[in-house]
């Protein structure tokens, strides 16, 4: 078998996605080389993902270059990807998933956030943290800031903020667990869809076999399943990462329990619901999450913040 191109964006944490992606591929006899590409996303850090507009910022020179055959996958935080992939390319694969938690991150030890009497500024550039964080903890403050796990550390520690609010996916494999001084509940702070796995990328018109082989190595079927549910939710709702939708799917049994929701941009409304379901079927469960999302309510507030954002 040929030698695997691993495309990649060069950041810390995506190279560490494309790393460990390549030790799967070579547990299953398959040899692998990593070839990084700057991208759009990666450029502008000044200013925030949901102004650049999400589609693709981070994803679109990965896709010229599987389609140039110049990668033969293309690796991606699974968060990262947007609910529909451009004609021709396809995901074949999430790898096992991370504890799925947000968590926060401070170099000034305890973190209260129900605590009202102190004032307490968090750094996030998530609209989904943000808005959540105006939902259950108004009092709390944020501040945008952006850039690599390593520079938010240190804009952090030089002042900016009090904390951090991030993934701890993220966190854990940058290493800085030691500095984590809460794990938030997935009940409050549910996470965007996909988070903690990493999707593997190809044009469609890879070869059959081919595709097979890399299913089998990179493919995690539990994560898979629970993350086909929440995509297929967040594609009715037509939501990037910069709309404040949330998604988990939970393997109980032999059932998938997706929970999920939206909240508005002012924190104000939050709608979350569970639906049970066929593990067989999960994209039909993620559709009937937003149905009952959408008649609770959430068409409302979907409305709301896609005329907002778009001003
Ligand atoms: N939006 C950026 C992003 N994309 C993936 C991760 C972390 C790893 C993951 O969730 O898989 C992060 C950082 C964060 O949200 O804290």
């Amino acid at each position: 078998m040929k030698k695997i191109k691993i495309g990649t964006r060069g950041s810390k944490l995506a190279l560490w996605q494309a790393y460990h992606v390549e030790a799967l591929l070579e547990k299953a006899g398959i040899e692998a080389e990593i070839v990084i590409i700057d991208t759009k996303g990666d450029q502008i850090l000044d200013v925030s993902i949901a102004k650049i507009g999400s589609k693709g910022v981070f994803t679109q020179e990965l896709e010229d270059q599987l389609l140039d055959g110049r990668i033969d996958i293309a690796v991606h935080s699974a968060k990262d990807m947007q609910s529909n992939l451009p004609e021709g390319f396809e995901i074949i694969a999430f790898t096992e998933r991370e504890k799925e938690n947000d968590v926060i991150l401070s170099h000034k030890g305890t973190i209260e956030l129900a605590d009202t009497t102190k004032p307490l500024l968090l750094g996030t550039s998530s609209t989904r943290r943000v808005a959540t964080l105006r939902h259950f903890y108004p009092h709390v403050k944020t501040v945008e800031v952006r850039g690599n796990l390593q520079t938010r550390i240190r804009k952090m520690e030089e002042g900016l903020c009090d904390a951090l609010l991030l993934a701890y996916a993220g966190v854990h494999r940058m290493g800085y667990d030691e500095m984590i001084v809460q794990e938030l509940s997935l009940e409050e702070f549910t996470p965007a869809v996909g988070q903690g796995s990493v999707a593997i990328e190809v044009a469609s018109q890879m070869d059959k076999d081919l595709k097979k082989e890399l299913i089998k190595a990179l493919n995690h079927e539990e994560t898979s399943v629970k993350l086909r549910a929440e995509r297929a939710y967040l594609r009715v709702l037509e939501g990037g990462c910069s709309i404040p939708v949330f998604a988990l799917g939970r393997l109980e049994e032999n059932m998938l329990c997706l929970k999920g929701g939206i909240v508005s941009l002012n924190g104000k409304e939050r709608i979350s619901l569970q639906v049970d379901g066929e593990i067989d079927q999960p994209e039909l469960l993620g559709q009937r999450l937003a149905m009952e999302v959408f008649a609770a309510g959430g068409k409302v507030i979907l409305d709301e913040i896609k005329s907002t954002l778009n001003k």
